[in-house]
C-alpha cells in the first residue's frame, strides 16, 4: 500500500483524493480548517467543497499539522494554490521531505519570486528534480466528483518517477499518462489560465464564440513563443497536456479562470471578483507573474499583455480587449 500525504482542502485535492481512493493507497490529508477535519472526520465527506464525494475512513485520515501528515508518507502532493502555498510550509525543512517524492497539483507560479512550483520545492526543500513531478491535463474537480472520464499527464523530468505516479492516478473513471516535459507542461498549465480569464473577460463584455475561438488560436502561439524562449526543447503542444488543458479551461462552465474574467468583463473590481468567487482564480496572479518574467524574455505576448493593464493597472476592459482585437490573427 502506498503512503500519500496530500497537502490542502480545496476541490482540486478533495477530486484527487477521490481517484487516488480508488486505488491501493493509504491518504494523510492535511486541511488548515479544523472545523473541516472534525466534520470529515465525523460525516465523511469534505464541507466546504465537492460535498458529494465520499471519502473512505480506511482510507483516508486527516491532520492538523502538516508534519504529522507528511510523517512517513512516499508521496507529499501540494494542492494549495500557489499564491498561498509557502505559508502553511513554512515550518517544513529539507528533512521533512528526504526521500520522499513530491507532486506538484498546482497550476501556478510563486509570486513572490516569479518562479514555478516545482523549482521552489527543489530549491527550498532541496528535493532532487527528478523526484519531483506535476498533475496536468484538461480536468476539472467537479467531473472527477461525478466520475466522468477525464485524462491526466503526469509530467516529470524522470520518465520513471512520472511513469509510477501515473498508474496511482488512473482509475475507473481517470486515464493519466506520463511524460517528461516537466517545465513545458508547468509553463502551459500557468498561462492557459491567463488565457481562460481573458477569455471570460471577452465574454463578460458580449463578445461572442467566434471572437473566442480566434482567441484561444492566438493564445496557443503566445504560450508556443513563450515557453520556446523559456524552455526551448522538441515539444507536441497539440498534445491533452497543453492545448486540451487549455480548451478546458476556456470553455468549461466549470472553469474559475474564465468564471473570473467573465466578473471583470461584467464591470466587478478585482476585489468584488475574488469575495465572490468562493474558490482561487490562479491566473488573477499568473498575469502578473508571467508579464514580469516576460520584460526578461521579450517575447511578444499581447494576450497576457491585456490581462495584465486590465488587472493590475486598472485599465478600462472594453478598451482593452479592443486594442487586442486588433492584434489577433
Ligand atoms: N479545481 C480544479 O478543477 C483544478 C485545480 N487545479 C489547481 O489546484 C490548485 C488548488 O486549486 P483548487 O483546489 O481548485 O482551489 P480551491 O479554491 O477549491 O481551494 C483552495 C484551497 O486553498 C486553501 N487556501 C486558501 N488560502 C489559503 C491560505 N492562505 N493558506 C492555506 N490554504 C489556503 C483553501 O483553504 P480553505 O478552504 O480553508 O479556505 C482551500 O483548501 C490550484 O493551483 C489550481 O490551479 C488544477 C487542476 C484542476
Ligand atoms: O486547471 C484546471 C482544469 O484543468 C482548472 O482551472 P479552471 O477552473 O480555471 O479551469
Amino acid at each position: 500500500m502506498t503512503s500519500i500525504a496530500v497537502i490542502g482542502g480545496g476541490s482540486w485535492a478533495t477530486a484527487i483524493i477521490k481517484i487516488l481512493s480508488e486505488n491501493n493507497v493509504s491518504i494523510r490529508w492535511w486541511l488548515r480548517d479544523r472545523a473541516a477535519v472534525d466534520h470529515i472526520r465525523k460525516h465523511h465527506y469534505n464541507p466546504d467543497y465537492l460535498r458529494d464525494v465520499r471519502l473512505s475512513p480506511r482510507k483516508v485520515k486527516t491532520f492538523t499539522k502538516i508534519a504529522d501528515a507528511i510523517n512517513g508518507a512516499e508521496y507529499i502532493i501540494l494542492a494549495i494554490p500557489a499564491a498561498f502555498v509557502q505559508e502553511p510550509l513554512s515550518g517544513l525543512t529539507p528533512q521533512h521531505f528526504a526521500g520522499k517524492r513530491v507532486v506538484s497539483a498546482i497550476k501556478g507560479m510563486i509570486p513572490t519570486s516569479n518562479c514555478l512550483v516545482t523549482d521552489w520545492v527543489e530549491d527550498h526543500f532541496e528535493v532532487p528534480i527528478s523526484q519531483i513531478s506535476v498533475i496536468a491535463g484538461p480536468c476539472h474537480a467537479e467531473e472527477v466528483a461525478l466520475e466522468k472520464q477525464s485524462y491526466l499527464t503526469i509530467a516529470s523530468t524522470d520518465a520513471a518517477c512520472a511513469a509510477d505516479f501515473s498508474q496511482l492516478m488512473s482509475c475507473r473513471f481517470v486515464t493519466a499518462n506520463p511524460l517528461t516535459d516537466l517545465y513545458g507542461v508547468e509553463y502551459a498549465a500557468v498561462m492557459k489560465n491567463i488565457v481562460a480569464l481573458t477569455c471570460g473577460i471577452s465574454h463578460g463584455l458580449g463578445y461572442g464564440d467566434n471572437f473566442q475561438a480566434v482567441l484561444v488560436s492566438n493564445a496557443m502561439q503566445e504560450i508556443r513563443r513563450f515557453v520556446d524562449a523559456v524552455d526551448p526543447r522538441e515539444r507536441d503542444l497539440s498534445a491533452s497536456a497543453y492545448l486540451g488543458d487549455l480548451l478546458v479551461t476556456a470553455y468549461s462552465q466549470f472553469s474559475r479562470n474564465r468564471t473570473f474574467g467573465n466578473m471583470i468583463g461584467r464591470g466587478y473590481s478585482v476585489q468584488s471578483a475574488q469575495m465572490e468567487m468562493k474558490m482561487i482564480a490562479e491566473g488573477y496572479y499568473a498575469v502578473n507573474s508571467i508579464f514580469d518574467m516576460n520584460k526578461k524574455y521579450g517575447v511578444e505576448m499581447p494576450i497576457t499583455e491585456a490581462a495584465y493593464k486590465i488587472l493590475y493597472e486598472r485599465q478600462p476592459p472594453a478598451a482593452e480587449i479592443g486594442a487586442l482585437k486588433r492584434k489577433l490573427r
